[in-house]
């Protein structure tokens, strides 16, 4: 059967089939860089993450596409708070954002527009929408005329009536008296007094929030691409009114797919409801305070245990879950020594049904739990296998178990779990808003894998972070025997240990 995913647009299960055989054209909004991510954050991007690398398992050729929206009341609000600029607020939080984002396992964009980077198509967008009679100008700003589109509300299901009610209580009584109806939203934003801005047609000035993602879909992807995703929340207004600005020019479907992800809720210790993980409820966990606990492939592995359109409840006994989960999982990744033991080939044929049953979760609508529910299946296996040989026993069968092991790596790979590599990614060309690379990564990812980059396979990485962790122990013990044991071991293996006076010790291989 093939691929089916949920579209918000039709309310239904679809199969997918892309405008293009073999392509799919993909974008995802991205954050205002106003502060650092935070596991809400976190789970948007690993559930698109996970759904671009299984497009790409399925043969498709994928161009992924995320901005960073740069121009924000937010961000502007920060950097006078800070004494910066807005431009040095949205450069430090994107660098964040890629660490953080990395972290996961996330892959690189294909490209990373920026609102600040757009500001032609963005002009020139307006200018059409104006031209078709869909814009007005007014007192320095311009609206879109929401009236005017017959399909607004499509994708959120809202009519017009319901959207009445609650539209002119929003906005100032300044703004409303520059709107012809209070249903109208922003296009362009004339400048205030010592605000940044931009020159345009309609007087100085910066872009809406809305008209961004719609100039840079079509300044990246085309002006109908096959999935626009994004979180729940973004539906409505962002969404619709994307698709009014760009449909209203185009007579195209902006997208033949919307998909939206649920969010990742925390309990309120007062109500004792789930809420939103938001900045602005201050109930946040950002993720790099949760990498000084936690692995971050275990935070991903935590997503992905919940399908992407169900809530996800954090709490610390969860992630602890996990982590232990992925503690267990882990182990399989060492196993390349055994599979080398027992004379098997660490490549070759998978396990059909293995396969079969993770392609059938996947294929529908993204079913990662289920799919994960293979993972475990075969990591228990292996893990059993493994226990027998270690205690001097035998395998049954030796070619089963190396290609569950292989079956297992792959399938792995599929939604992001893979130990953590060394950072070596595309991450230099996201900073200066160009094409993020991918074949760095995957290059710097086959090199990590054969051990020429570093001298040990990316596998062995957390084996190796395992016994410098029992190496300080001992030395905390004072136990120098079994510590001078452990980085012999170490140096055996061409792993040569820096110790330092005021950070943890760190490793090089010998030859460098
Ligand atoms: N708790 C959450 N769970 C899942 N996704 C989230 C969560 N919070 C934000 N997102 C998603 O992250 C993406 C980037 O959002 P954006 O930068 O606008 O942050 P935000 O929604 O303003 O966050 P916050 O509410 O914390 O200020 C959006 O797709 C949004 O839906
Ligand atoms: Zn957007």
């Amino acid at each position: 059967m093939a691929l089916q995913l949920f579209n918000t647009l039709t309310r239904k299960k679809e199969p997918f089939v892309p405008i293009e055989p073999g392509k799919v054209r993909f974008y995802v909004c991205g954050v205002t860089v106003y502060d650092y991510s935070h596991l809400g954050h976190g789970r948007t991007y690993v559930v698109w993450d996970t759904i671009r690398r299984y497009l790409r398992y399925r043969g498709y050729e994928v161009t992924y596409v995320q901005n960073f929206t740069d121009i924000d009341d937010k961000i502007l609000k920060r950097a006078e708070e800070t004494g910066s600029s807005m431009g040095a607020v949205a450069n430090t939080f994107i660098e964040a954002y890629l660490e953080d984002m990395e972290q996961l396992n996330i892959l690189p964009a294909d490209k990373y527009p920026r609102a600040t980077q757009s500001l032609p198509a963005i002009e020139r967008l307006i200018g059409e929408l104006e031209i078709k009679g869909f814009a007005y100008p007014s007192d320095g700003d311009v609206y879109y005329r929401v009236r005017r589109f017959k399909d607004y509300g499509k994708l959120s299901g809202r009519r017009i009536e319901d959207l009445e009610a609650g539209a002119s209580e929003r906005v100032s009584e300044a703004e409303q008296a520059r709107k012809e109806d209070p249903l109208d939203f922003a296009l362009w934003k004339g400048a205030k007094p010592g605000e940044p801005h931009w020159d345009s047609a309609w007087g100085p000035g910066r872009p809406g929030w809305h008209i961004e993602c719609s100039a840079m879909v079509r300044a990246t992807l085309g002006e109908t691409i096959d999935i626009h995703a994004g979180g729940e929340d973004l539906k409505f207004p962002h969404h619709e009114n994307e698709i009014a600005q760009s449909e209203a020019i185009t007579g195209k479907p902006l997208a033949r797919y919307w998909l939206h992800n649920a969010f990742l809720n925390i309990v309120n210790s007062t109500s004792g409801e789930e809420e939103k993980m938001s900045k602005s409820l201050g109930n946040f966990r950002t993720l790099r305070d949760l990498y000084r606990v936690h692995s971050p492939i275990a935070l991903r592995l935590f997503i992905l245990q919940t399908h992407y359109r169900n809530p996800i409840a954090f709490s610390p006994e969860a992630i602890a879950a996990a982590e232990n989960a992925w503690k267990e999982m882990a182990k399989v990744f060492s196993l390349n020594e055994l599979i080398h033991q027992l004379d098997k080939e660490p490549e070759g044929d998978l396990s059909e049904e293995h396969v079969a049953t993770f392609v059938k979760a996947m294929d529908d609508d993204f079913n990662t739990p289920q799919a994960l529910a293979v993972l475990f299946d075969l990591s228990k296996k292996l893990i059993t296998g493994r226990n027998i040989v270690v205690h001097g026993g035998n395998l049954d069968d030796s070619a089963a178990f190396a290609c569950q092991w292989r079956t297992f790596k792959r399938l792995a790979a599929v939604l992001g779990l893979e130990p953590r590599m060394v950072s070596l990614s595309a991450n230099v060309n996201a900073r200066s808003g160009a094409a993020g690379d991918l074949s760095i990564t995957s290059e710097a990812a086959a090199l990590l894998e054969s051990g020429a980059l570093t001298g040990v396979p990316a596998v062995e990485i957390e084996e190796i972070e395992r016994i410098i962790g029992l190496r300080e122990q001992a030395r905390q013990e004072r136990n120098w025997g079994e510590a001078d044991r452990l980085r012999q071991q170490l140096l055996d293996q061409g792993i040569i240990l820096i110790d330092h006076k005021d950070k943890p010790t760190t490793w090089r291989r010998t030859e460098s």
